[in-house]
């Protein structure tokens, strides 16, 4: 697809962002920034507002207060937690929707192929395990060659070992097409195996940031500062007590 863009691009630049659903911030003043080629894990407690700041980003909400900007000025692909294919449509034709070019089903074959289904173009999504399913969603962010992928938890629902596959598929592609990415995700874990990069989001801002690298010994420490961030290693410490 896109030869690789230079490192130094920015995929999205997000400046003193404010959001707040009914009086109540939710975001407030976040500034963030991604380049291409780079993969952000964001954690934060459950409510703090990850995807409020995905939805925004994705443009799917509207943004009253504060930048978002965009490198190519194309709208980002987003992978959400369920697949959400349309049962109607075969494989290639959800893959290519959206896609208003006379090659879409070749395009949209190349996609599938990458994701291990390229001989599933005429299936049916509902033919579809839960794994292959969220394959043909990352095969549909891919097709749009975008410069910026938003996951919202998209392996959350897999099993243990479809969601290793899934992280293996995904650096893989990541490191071919070299989109930045910003992934929301409860899992530690799954942050310190995909990510360069660890976010903390608190307070409608991000509260820490750390950058990962696969160095062995250096992956124990920062998980429990991140877990320690996170308000997990203090709970897990008085229950060990009980
Ligand atoms: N459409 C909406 N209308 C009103 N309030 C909303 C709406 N969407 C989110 N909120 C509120 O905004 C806050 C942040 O929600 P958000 O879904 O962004 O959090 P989150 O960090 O993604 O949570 P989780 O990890 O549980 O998915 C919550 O208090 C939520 O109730």
């Amino acid at each position: 697809m896109t030869a690789a863009p230079p490192a130094e691009a920015h995929a999205v630049e997000v400046t003193a962002l404010r959001r707040a659903w009914g009086g109540r911030v939710v975001i407030d003043g976040l500034d963030l920034s991604i380049r291409r080629g780079e993969f952000v894990a964001l954690l934060g407690e459950s409510g703090c507002g990850k995807t409020t700041l995905l939805r925004a980003i994705a443009g799917l909400d509207p943004v009253a207060n504060g930048r978002i900007a965009l490198d190519t000025g194309a709208r980002p692909a987003v992978v959400f937690q369920e697949p959400r294919l349309l049962p109607w449509a075969s494989l290639w034709r959800n893959v290519a929707l959206g896609l208003d070019r006379p090659d879409a089903r070749a395009r949209a074959q190349a996609a599938l192929a990458e994701v291990g289904l390229g001989d599933r173009l005429d299936d049916w999504p509902r033919r579809l395990s839960g794994g292959q399913a969220q394959r043909v969603a990352l095969a549909r962010a891919l097709v749009q060659q975008p410069t910026l992928m938003l996951l919202d938890e998209p392996f959350a629902a897999l099993d243990a070992l479809t969601r290793i596959r899934m992280h293996a598929l995904v650096r893989e592609l990541v490191a071919r097409h070299r989109p930045g990415v910003l992934l929301v995700t409860h899992d530690v874990d799954e942050a310190l195996a995909l990510a360069d990069r660890a976010l903390v989001m608190r307070n409608g801002r991000i509260a820490a940031g750390h950058a990962i690298t696969r160095a062995t010994a250096a992956l124990p420490p920062l998980r429990a500062t991140l877990l320690a961030e996170l308000g997990v290693g203090a709970r897990a410490d008085s229950s060990a007590e009980t």
